[in-house]
């Protein structure tokens, strides 16, 4: 069941991005268990592609990325499978299968190699479903849910794989202000009460600044991380975007478009 250790992620020096090209670099920050943490930034400072490399998807430049302290290059894909999981916000494969049944496919790296569930696998599912509201859509196919009840269905997944360390790629895109909060409501209960390291990409600031405990800005130079107050505090939002557009608030915690 879930394991309640203490696991983090450091992370020193990364420089992230392509053959030919630095997306970012000078990348430094640590993020603990049960903490719910957001990565932000402008389109294309190189968000997705960070998370891509935290969740060993793709080489990173230079640097070092540690999971309770051992290089991720050392983790097996065995071993990473039951450290870290990773939900996309697009997922081809897999929509003709029932809500259940997707969530259940999160146990592989527990089961044996014709996937009989035990009862401790059924039981994180059913746990899974009742954690992300979707009892009453277990039979449901996949194809057949809305973006949020898809979302929660693959962070459902990801409960059920029962990883001390989730990364999400913008897991609140294509929803509405409710499903948006309820979305990253639910992330942040998975990652108080279970213990997680929870990390995701978003454009969502205000809602980041509200509800997470800690936000790395990818700004392109300092790449700045801390609770939301700290990065108040230090004014980190206020050059986010170009001043003569728009500008942070710093009492209420909100950007302002300048008219
Ligand atoms: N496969 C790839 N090969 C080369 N460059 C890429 C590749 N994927 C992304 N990039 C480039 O890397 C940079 C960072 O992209 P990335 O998707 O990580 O940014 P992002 O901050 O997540 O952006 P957005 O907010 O728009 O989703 C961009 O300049 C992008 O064009």
């Amino acid at each position: 069941m879930s394991n309640l250790k203490k696991h983090n992620i450091i992370v020193k020096d990364l420089s992230i991005g392509y053959k030919d090209k630095t997306v970012a670099d000078n990348i430094n920050f640590c993020m603990n268990s049960g903490q719910l943490c957001a990565i932000v930034g402008v389109n294309g400072v190189g968000k997705s592609t960070l998370l891509r490399t935290l969740g060993k998807l793709q080489p990173k430049l230079s640097g070092e990325i540690a999971i309770n302290r051992k290089a991720l290059e050392l983790h097996s894909s065995f071993e990473l499978a039951k450290t870290l999981s990773f939900v996309l916000t697009e997922q081809p494969a897999s929509k003709n299968l029932t809500v259940q049944e997707l969530i259940a496919l999160g146990r592989q790296p527990y089961t044996n190699w014709i996937g009989t569930l035990t009862t401790e696998d059924k039981q994180q599912v059913e746990e899974s479903l009742s954690s992300f509201l979707l009892k009453d859509l277990r039979y449901n196919k996949c194809h057949e849910l809305s973006d949020g009840q898809l979302q929660r269905v693959l962070i459902a997944r990801a409960m059920a794989q029962d990883t001390p360390l989730i990364l999400l790629d913008e897991p609140t895109t294509h929803l509405d202000l409710y499903h948006k909060v309820q979305i990253l409501k639910l992330l942040q209960q998975l990652s108080h009460n279970k213990q997680k390291t929870i990390i995701f990409t978003t454009h969502e600031i205000e809602l980041a600044i509200q509800l997470c405990d800690t936000i790395l800005i990818l700004d392109g130079n300092e790449n700045p991380s801390g609770t939301p107050i700290e990065l108040i505090e230090q004014k980190h939002f206020e050059h986010l975007f170009p001043l003569e557009m728009v500008q942070f608030d710093s009492k209420t915690g909100s950007f302002k478009v300048n008219k």
